[in-house]
């Protein structure tokens, strides 16, 4: 599956989003990573939709919405109807899982599920053959800036293995403390989608993303 690059804007200017897209589209990216927190699930709060609605005229790259909020089935119409390309939600987020995430497909997004560090690739095989995406978080989700955990590798190759075991085609995405030296380990487990924020921000954008395309 093709590599690409997902900045997050989490570690963007909150002031300055669409100069900042714009840039990471400049320099190569795939993806445009949107970290959406309700301060329930997780301990922060972010931003809605109407970011969605911002940045959609402003760029042609994939708006990867990261739902990290509960019941996240409540808020799909809304993200689509914004621009949104695809949407990740959380498998701890919903009782409904397998139904939320058939919503998002109707919608005509694709469909991701999320695991957190704490849940194992056995809590979502029943969805795996729904799915566009599955997201593996590596680090516990809520702020950027935090240590990628290794362990999680092992749920990645997991899910590579299932893949090609079962003939399922979802692509798999990481998150959390990707740099330019553990983005190797992801990739050398099985992932292909790469969300990197303040790896991306810090410093000269362009030269930080040649530099994890360049381990890729
Ligand atoms: O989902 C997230 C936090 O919950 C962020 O996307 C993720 O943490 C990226 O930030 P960094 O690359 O700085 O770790």
């Amino acid at each position: 599956m093709k590599n690409k690059i997902a900045p997050s804007i989490l570690s963007a200017d909150f002031g300055n989003f669409a100069r900042d897209v714009k840039r990471i589209e400049a320099a190569g990216a795939e993806l445009v990573h949107i970290d959406v927190m309700d301060g329930h699930f997780v301990d922060n709060l972010t931003f809605g939709s109407g970011v969605v609605a911002s940045l959609r005229p402003v760029t042609s790259l994939f708006l990867d919405v990261h739902m990290m909020v509960e019941n996240p089935e409540k808020y799909v119409e809304e993200f689509a109807k914004a621009g949104a390309d695809g949407m990740s939600i959380h498998v701890e987020a919903t009782h409904h899982i397998h139904g939320a995430l058939q919503k998002i497909k109707n919608a005509g997004m694709k469909a991701s599920v999320v695991i957190n560090p704490g849940t194992s690739v056995d809590a979502i095989k029943t969805v795996l053959p729904l799915v566009d995406m599955v997201l593996v978080m590596t680090v516990n989700p809520g702020f950027g800036g935090q240590a990628f955990i290794p362990e999680m590798m092992e749920k990645v190759t997991e899910l590579a293995q299932l893949r090609h075991e079962k003939g399922y085609d979802y692509e798999i995405e990481v998150d959390g403390g990707i740099d330019d030296q553990t983005i190797q380990l992801a990739k050398n487990a099985g992932a292909n989608i790469f969300v990197a924020g303040s790896f991306v921000f810090k410093g000269n954008v362009e030269e930080n993303i040649s530099k994890l395309r360049s381990k890729l």
